[in-house]
């Protein structure tokens, strides 16, 4: 298997390639040159396997050579083995036709933990190989961050820098990542968004010599790892629930466009997927975007559902590649345009290709509310303020045809949020005694503000160079 830039210039590379590189040096970012398909066999032999036999048969298309089948098998092994729950992402049925599927049952309580857990053995695996260190450096809107720092705190060969938005974080989320105190551990809160963020990563790479220099990985959902790992419980929770002689629709709280486009490659692959339900807060512009073709980006508003903060979505761009005919030249020309003006319209190519498969909703404040009650009160469900956005959308696709099961994905486990969840029913969830000592703990973050400059000097200062 190899893969392709969506902006059509960099070179095809392999996946242990694609693994340690994040982002393509065009600035674009590596997809599959084609989607592997499962036949209804395939899809129907899935039935009664665990998590890992689930993600070793869905991820053993895109990985080719670079594991053996033993290998991979080790690796998820390891990496799910660190989940609280033995069936890893467990579905719960809230009424007749709405489920949840809980992805928060890895060591930081969110979704992330399923790819980023898999990762930080991916490079270890990979260095192993050679004489390298890599850099990673990663931008936060809370999740991702502690996420990946769990994975990769203390790992020999990698150092990593993570910037998040200061203050734009819950105080739960930011403690699991500023107090872990290993020395290859950076956090770094940024005076801005996470948008800011977001684009302060995009530019180390972009800089040629300084991603040259210090050997560069991303651990955001640019890098192609991250999806591929997401795409496994899109099949696991589907099989379960009928697939392949049943289609099933997802709600997916979504902000980088990442865990929604995971799902969108399980259909290529040939899941029965009936629809995919971008759930967006009032940051919409996925929203407008899918319903308008109006992909501008408006000003970060803060909300009760911080992860989902972002107005600029880099998975988006994977999309416009795969529906817009996959012409690398042209997609970067209007990812230029983007970049210079903070707006674009989609193409009709692109507009009818996400139409076939994808409808958004923007849910907004009292919208969110009323679902964390609605599960609170009639599923006895407490969840999270991200789930409460998707599972909101989920509640408004009437349109479906009524056979079809609708699976909303639970993103992070509610005491993450504690206080969005007590405002909305009354009830402060408790933290799960494995991450109890948080709030004892000692914490270590750099302030900085949001320079290029002023990043790239602290993290030239304490990354290790290449040779
Ligand atoms: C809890 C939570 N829900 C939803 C999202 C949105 O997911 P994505 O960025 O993959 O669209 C995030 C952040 O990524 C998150 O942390
Ligand atoms: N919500 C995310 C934002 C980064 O998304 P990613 O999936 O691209 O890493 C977070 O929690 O940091």
């Amino acid at each position: 298997m190899k893969y392709v830039s969506t902006r059509g210039s960099a070179p095809a590379l392999g996946f242990e390639d694609v693994t340690l590189a994040g982002l393509a040096s065009d600035g674009g970012l590596y997809v599959p040159e084609s989607w592997p398909a499962f036949t209804r066999e395939d899809i129907a032999a899935m039935a009664g396997l665990s998590y890992v036999d689930t993600a070793v048969a869905v991820m053993r298309p895109f990985i080719g050579g670079a594991l053996s089948d033993e290998e991979l098998r080790e690796l998820c092994a390891a990496a799910y083995g660190r989940f609280s729950h033995r069936a890893v992402t467990p579905l719960v049925q809230l009424d007749h036709r709405q489920w949840m599927l809980e992805l928060f049952h890895g060591p930081t309580l969110a979704f992330k933990d399923v790819a980023l857990q898999l990762l930080g053995l991916l490079f270890e695996k990979f260095l192993s190989r050679r004489e390298d260190h890599l850099t990673i450096v990663g931008a936060t809107s809370g999740d991702t961050g502690s996420a990946a720092i769990d994975a990769v705190a203390g790992r020999a060969k990698v150092d990593i820098f993570m910037l998040h938005p200061d203050g734009r974080v819950s105080d739960v989320q930011r403690r699991q990542m500023t107090t872990v105190l290993a020395p290859n551990v950076h956090n770094i809160a940024i005076d801005g968004s996470f948008d800011d963020a977001q684009a302060l990563v995009k530019a180390m790479f972009n800089d040629a010599d300084f991603s040259a220099r210090f050997n560069l990985s991303a651990v955001n959902s640019i890098n192609w790892a991250r999806l591929m790992a997401q795409v496994v419980y899109y099949f696991y929770a589907a099989v379960r629930l009928g697939a392949p002689d049943r289609p099933v629709a997802f709600s997916v709280p979504t902000g980088n466009f990442g865990d929604v486009f995971a799902g969108y490659v399980a259909s290529k692959m040939g899941l029965p997927v009936a629809r995919l339900i971008v759930a967006t807060n009032v940051n919409d512009i996925l929203h407008r975007a899918l319903a308008e073709g109006d992909y501008s980006q408006g000003t970060v508003i803060p909300t009760a559902t911080p992860s989902m903060d972002i107005q600029v979505s880099s998975n988006f761009e994977r999309l416009l590649f795969d529906v817009g005919g996959r012409d690398g030249i042209a997609l970067a020309e209007q990812m230029r345009g983007f970049e210079a003006t903070k707006a674009m319209r989609l193409t009709n190519a692109q507009r009818e290709g996400a139409s076939a498969l994808f409808t958004s909703h923007r849910v907004d404040a009292d919208r969110m509310n009323l679902a964390l009650r609605w599960a609170y009160e009639g599923a006895g469900q407490v969840i999270d303020p991200h789930s409460a956005v998707g599972l909101a959308a989920a509640l408004a696709a009437d349109d479906l045809p009524a056979d079809v099961p609708v699976v909303t994905l639970a993103t992070a486990h509610a005491a993450k949020f504690r206080d969005a969840v007590e405002r909305a029913i009354g009830l402060r969830p408790g933290l799960p005694s494995r991450i109890g000592t948080l709030f004892d703990r000692e914490e270590s973050y750099a302030r900085l503000p949001a320079s290029f400059e002023a990043v790239t000097a602290y993290v030239a200062e304490r990354a290790t160079p290449r040779g």
